[in-house]
């Protein structure tokens, strides 16, 4: 009622309950998840005075309409106007902290997401905490009227029917309805039992699969497994058992059967008390554990008003820590005792176990020897790349890998390749789990070290060429040296460093960028960082072409292995390059036509 000088909120149902049913809840299907929990809450409620109350709830759908059995706690007239009637009230809210955690509801607008499919809702209940209070219908219109009249009822409880509104009546149909009852309340603690269609049918009961008793670990596990193909919609991999006391999860996460990339976002299915909250529910892991999907029930962790996410608080971070530390325990524990068993994981997910080892070196030093690196010993394990290597060396790019690899490794070189998902920071963890392993960067001074000098009488003949061929791509910040090296089919190889990455990264957007940014990325430009060609003393192509005299083609020659060596590497070429290359091209295009035409031809 007004108080003088106040007035009090008129608030439209009509509005409340659209803002409902298009933002707040996915779907209307929810309104059968309301009526299970406020049946499950009821039945707790009154089990708390009377601990042998009876629990088994009905819902009996009959294609008319709904109507939901619970012999709970009940209400009195003055609950019903107190509770039912007020938007946003809850019995469940004002008790202290340890009594709250025992209901499924809190926010006391629950009942409100049935009038996103109904018409018409019509509660009789009776209350069981006062045995005098006689019983009462509420009868609830979607337009926000209501009316409170005496009712009969012998034993005390609730129950609650639902009038389809025009267009929902889908919703009511009895296969719809068990389906939806069946989703969320399979694991509900108190008996649910479905008639309709003809048929009764029990929805819960016996908790979930992880709360059963087995004969052996292995029936268990079976158990598990055939538990998670249908829930999950996947044939798992393998599955582990959650059982977080301290957190009051327990479940199972399932291993996705086909490779799964951080950027799928655990999806989880998670129950709070037996209900479902939600079947793609986020945030239950830490974000490394992308390779699982986790089926969980749990008492501690709030969900959101929608009742289809968890709240993102201090437990639900401690949860994913403990859930995330029983993943990895059970990664090393597979490495300690059942080696094929992890072999098989890793075949699939070996870049879910490569996230986690990133930040967690002893979980790398276990994992080392199972985890595989392209290398150019071939794909193997770093535990076994380093042995007998004093220095290991890491390809920062899968291009710069597959053109030095059999070059690098025709000289000893050891080589890692970099170029994947988490392969480089891991290769650098090594002197930390490998004490004594010495790991460098792939550069242009370690290549061109390990290749064999060349006589100094063979270089002193090459002298003139070698000067052209300098002078010709010192524009490009490319030095030119000569080595020799296997296979001989490679007649130049080109190679950088980090710093001229970096630089060449810097001038693409200096040369894309306008005049201010121009400027600033002028000036920032240091002393070129330069690449480096090394022409192949082997290669019967560089020494023909050292023999060429006229200038001009020498130029065009040594360009095109410039651009030759660079098509090799796989990058971008950059625009000059791209002129260069064009150039050459042309040059030694019309060279071939001038010695093949009739006046130089050689017929
Ligand atoms: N079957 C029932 N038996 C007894 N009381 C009920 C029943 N259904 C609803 N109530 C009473 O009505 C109140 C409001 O119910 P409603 O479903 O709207 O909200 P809630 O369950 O308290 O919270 P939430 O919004 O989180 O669902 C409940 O707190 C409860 O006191």
């Amino acid at each position: 009622m007004d108080q003088p000088g106040g007035h009090t909120f008129q608030v439209d149902l009509r509005g409340l309950v659209d803002l409902l049913s298009h933002h707040l809840y996915s779907s209307p299907r929810v309104y059968v998840r309301e009526l299970l929990q406020n049946a499950v809450d009821a039945v707790t409620a009154r089990r708390r005075a009377e601990p042998d109350a009876p629990t088994g709830i009905t819902l009996t759908a009959d294609g008319t309409g709904l109507r939901v059995d619970d012999p709970g706690i009940g209400l009195t007239e003055a609950d019903v106007h107190r509770f039912l009637a007020t938007i946003g009230r809850s019995a469940k809210r004002d008790e202290i902290e340890g009594a709250r955690r025992e209901f499924l509801g809190q926010f006391g607008i629950g009942l409100l997401a049935c009038f996103t499919v109904a018409e018409e809702i019509r509660v009789v209940t009776r209350s069981a905490a006062d045995p005098a209070a006689s019983a009462v219908e509420w009868r609830a219109a979607s337009d926000g009227t209501y009316e409170v009249r005496p009712a009969h009822r012998d034993e005390p409880g609730t129950t609650v029917f639902l009038t389809p509104r025009r267009g929902a009546e889908d919703w009511f149909a009895p296969a719809r309805v068990a389906e939806l009852a069946r989703d969320y309340g399979s694991l509900l603690p108190f008996p649910v039992t479905l008639v309709g269609g003809g048929r009764t049918v029990a929805v819960s009961g016996g908790g979930g699969v992880w709360d059963r008793a087995f004969a052996s670990p292995a029936e268990r596990r079976a158990a598990l497994l055939e538990y998670g193909t249908p829930t999950l919609g996947f044939a798992p991999l393998d599955v582990i058992e959650l059982d977080v006391a301290l957190a009051g999860v327990r479940g199972a996460a399932y291993v996705l059967p086909g490779p799964a990339g951080p950027a799928d976002t655990g999806r989880h299915r998670v129950y709070l008390k037996g209900m479902l909250l939600g079947d793609a529910v986020t945030g239950l892991l830490p974000d490394w554990a992308f390779f699982v999907r986790c089926v969980i029930d749990t008492d501690t962790l709030r969900p959101t008003a929608s009742r289809e996410g968890l709240y993102e608080d201090e437990t639900l971070a401690a949860v994913r820590d403990a859930l995330g530390a029983r993943l990895r325990d059970w990664l090393t524990g597979l490495a300690a005792q059942e080696p094929d068993r992890l072999a098989r994981f890793l075949a699939v997910h070996s870049l879910g176990v490569k996230a986690l080892a990133r930040h967690d070196a002893d979980l790398l030093t276990i994992m080392l020897p199972f985890l595989r690196f392209e290398t150019t010993d071939g794909p193997v394990a770093l535990t076994e790349f380093v042995r007998g290597r004093d220095v290991v060396h890491v390809a920062p790019t899968v291009e710069e890998f597959r053109q030095v690899a059999a070059i690098a490794s025709a000289q000893g070189l050891g080589v890692v390749n970099g170029g994947y998902t988490y392969d480089d920071e891991l290769v650098a963890l090594l002197p930390r789990v490998l004490p004594g392993t010495v790991v460098r960067e792939l550069g242009a001074e370690a290549v061109t070290a390990a290749l064999d000098p060349v006589d100094a009488a063979d270089e002193l003949a090459l002298a003139p060429f070698l000067t052209a061929a300098r002078a010709a791509l010192d524009p490009l910040d490319c030095d030119v040296v000569l080595r020799s090296f296997a296979p001989a089919a490679v007649s130049a190889l080109h190679l950088d460093s980090r710093e001229a990455r970096q630089e060449r990264a810097r001038a693409d957007v200096e040369a894309e960028s306008d005049d201010l940014w121009a400027e600033i990325l002028g000036s920032l430009k240091a002393t070129a960082p330069r690449t480096r060609l090394v022409l192949n003393h082997r290669s019967p192509a560089v020494r023909r072409l050292a023999a060429i005299a006229e200038p001009g083609l020498l130029t065009a020659a040594v360009e095109a292995l410039y651009g030759q060596a660079l098509l090799m590497t796989g990058r971008p070429l950059r625009p000059a390059d791209t002129a260069l290359v064009n150039r050459a091209f042309d040059a030694l295009l019309g060279w071939a036509a001038r010695t093949a035409g009739p006046e130089g031809g050689r017929a």
